[in-house]
């Protein structure tokens, strides 16, 4: 996609705050007493693709909605493009784009239409909007004036991020955008992505899939109960996963696992399957089946499990299950 330069002034941005987002202490407290975020603090820099992953109720959502501006902090600051959300908050409103979880649209409106009131809504004049330019870019062009109703669920998708883009924010935060969307149109919403990307937008993305933050996100902070756990380079996580898993069927069955052997974590499935959990800078698979054949086991079938994502984001959490 080929968005081109703006026509409207871009948002100033403040050079002494190298930071696309900064987070410092932010904490909120529902009323009724729930702490969703219980002083969270990070900098997405400018021109990453950053990852916010945790699981469902981390408070994820309410991170973005206080700095969308539906949801007012109980306490600490944000700075978006350098501009306080508080202090400054048209412009901190200017800075970002929003692509909500939930597709919404009036669906009486056009394409065009709908662009075209979401620039009115960011008070943008007539001569200085692209609506046309944004629905080309989104392959939407000829779909301009159909009702958004007869839209796919794809095409849908597409005009949300269009919607997010009228004010030609440099930020742009996706909200869980593939959450149920088939594989093909996932690999189409991320090429838009990178698209965007490459033309110098920084993306904050939240996600459920951990296979996408690792592939697409140069960073990746990850919230749990309110706090943030991990929040570092994607390569240098992943570094962390030491742990890696070895699978061996063996040929008679057992009542419990065999002692002593040399793993972080060692389970029985059933009565002849042994999951062990190694930590693979120390020991390698082999002298693991040594140890096996020492304690008078033969292995009859044997895998093993490489760490991802997943393992460091399941360690961090130790919820056990993503959810949702
Ligand atoms: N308006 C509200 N009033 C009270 N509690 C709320 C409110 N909104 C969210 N919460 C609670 O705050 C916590 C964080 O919720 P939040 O929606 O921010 O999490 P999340 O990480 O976005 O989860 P999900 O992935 O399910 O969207 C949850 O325990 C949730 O129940």
């Amino acid at each position: 996609m080929t968005i081109a330069a703006p026509k409207t002034p871009p948002v100033p941005a403040d050079p002494s705050q190298p930071a696309a987002i900064e987070i410092r202490d932010l904490r909120k407290t529902y009323k009724g007493g729930k702490e969703a975020l219980k002083g969270v603090s990070f900098d997405v820099p400018r021109g990453s693709i950053f990852g916010l992953l945790g699981p469902n109720g981390a408070g994820k959502s309410t991170l973005i909605n206080i700095l969308s501006g539906l949801v007012n902090k109980t306490s600490g600051s944000a700075r978006i493009w350098g501009f306080d959300i508080n202090k400054d908050p048209r412009n901190a409103k200017r800075s970002i784009g929003i692509v909500p979880q939930e597709i919404m649209f009036d669906v009486f409106f056009t394409p065009l239409e709908t662009l075209e009131l979401q620039a009115g809504m960011y008070g943008i004049a007539p001569e200085y909007r692209r609506s046309m330019e944004i629905l080309r870019a989104l392959r939407l062009d000829d779909k301009a004036n159909a009702y958004t109703r007869t839209l796919s669920g794809g095409m849908k998708r597409r005009l949300l991020i269009g919607k997010a883009l009228v004010h030609d924010p440099p930020i742009l935060i996706l909200d869980e955008p593939t959450a149920g969307v088939d594989i093909e149109l996932r690999q189409q919403l991320w090429t838009y992505v990178r698209e965007l990307h490459a033309a110098g937008t920084t993306v904050v993305l939240t996600t459920h899939y951990l296979e996408e933050a690792e592939e697409l996100c140069d960073r990746i902070a990850i919230i749990n109960h309110g706090e943030v756990v991990a929040n570092d380079e994607t390569g240098t996580l992943l570094a962390q996963a030491h742990e890696k898993r070895l699978i061996a069927i063996v040929d008679r069955d057992l009542s419990e696992v065999p002692p002593d052997l040399p793993v972080m974590k060692a389970e029985l499935v059933g009565t002849r399957e042994l999951v062990l959990t190694y930590d693979r800078s120390r020991i390698g698979a082999g002298r693991l089946l040594s140890a096996l054949s020492e304690r008078g086991l033969t292995v009859e079938d044997v895998s093993t499990r490489e760490a991802d994502l997943e393992d460091v984001f399941l360690h961090l959490t130790q919820s056990g299950a993503l959810g949702g």
